[in-house]
């Protein structure tokens, strides 16, 4: 798997860097991501923050936006922005929509036959990305990961986390106004009617955090930040006083899930560049 890179600013101290590589995850396709590396990168391995955008976003909103860098930098943390879904796949209606197809992968592994050559955002952020890294033999530990996101990209923070495709491949996740109760929610239901053969039921165990954190017994590591501002939250497509909830019964007080309701904040990424060192510090003490 050769990784070319595309571009590369100093940044921090350290280095952002944009790099692109074929993804056989995503069917073949070229895929971007951006990486920043600290300066303790050039002496030695340095843990990852894996971060998951949100719809309609790409690997740069986030590496532009988020307001990661300085936190990242002051603990020695190297940070991967993946994009959201594959780009250019070619299927009928796949950019008909914001919410559905390009911009809008959802973090699944899609088994609806349109969909599951290209659609493995799951594979392509939990096993291909880290192979890739390993293969460039870039200075990073893959043994210490943790994972944050916002909105779809919450969602895929709290699931990979919850229920990857290795057991505990992330020391904590954290999310920024997170789809808690995809199942639940419009945005949510149409994405798994689309990608999933079985639909809705088949997302269930698998997709939902709020479905994930009921069967999880053993201590978890979870920050969440929304803002009552924040429009979709009132729409209802975010529902995190349904993760709280079910966390809360099975067990898992504030010192392993605090949700925080942030006054007047919205969806924006000025919320998100307001709590990204919180974010950043949080996931520190587990690396
Ligand atoms: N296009 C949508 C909004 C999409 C949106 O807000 N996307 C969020 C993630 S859910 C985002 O991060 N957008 C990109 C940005 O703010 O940079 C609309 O018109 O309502």
């Amino acid at each position: 798997m050769v990784l070319d890179l595309v571009s590369s600013n100093r940044c921090f101290g350290g280095e952002l860097r944009k790099y692109k590589h074929q993804s056989a995850a995503l069917g073949g396709l070229v895929a971007n991501f951006n990486l920043f590396l600290p300066a303790q990168a050039s002496s030695k391995k340095v843990p990852l923050l894996v971060y998951l955008a949100g719809l309609t976003c790409t690997e740069d909103n986030g590496a532009q936006k988020g307001g990661f860098f300085g936190a990242a930098a002051e603990h020695g943390i190297a940070v991967v922005f993946p994009d959201t879904s594959p780009r250019g796949a070619g299927i009928e209606g796949e950019d008909a929509d914001w919410d559905f197809g390009t911009g809008a992968g959802f973090y699944l592994n899609a088994t609806h036959p349109k969909f599951s050559k290209h659609y493995n955002m799951l594979t392509h952020i939990t096993m291909e990305i880290p192979q890739v890294i390993l293969t460039a033999e870039l200075p990073i530990d893959l043994t210490r990961q943790s994972i944050a996101g916002h909105s779809m990209g919450g969602h895929g923070a709290l699931t990979l986390y919850l229920a990857g495709s290795q057991p505990n491949q992330y020391k904590s996740a954290s999310a920024f106004a997170p789809i808690c109760n995809p199942i639940k929610c419009p945005w949510g239901q149409k994405a798994f009617d689309g990608y999933l053969q079985g639909g809705v039921a088949e997302a269930a165990s698998l997709y939902d955090a709020t479905e994930l954190i009921k069967k999880r017994t053993d201590p978890v590591n979870i920050l969440i930040d929304y803002g009552t501002g924040d429009n979709f939250y009132k729409q209802g497509q975010l529902l995190p006083e349904n993760f709280l909830q079910a966390a809360r019964d099975a067990g898992h007080g504030e010192s392993e899930v605090l949700v925080r309701s942030q006054e007047g904040y919205d969806h924006s990424y000025f919320f998100i560049s307001t709590f990204a060192a919180d974010h950043v510090n949080f996931h520190a003490k587990f690396l």
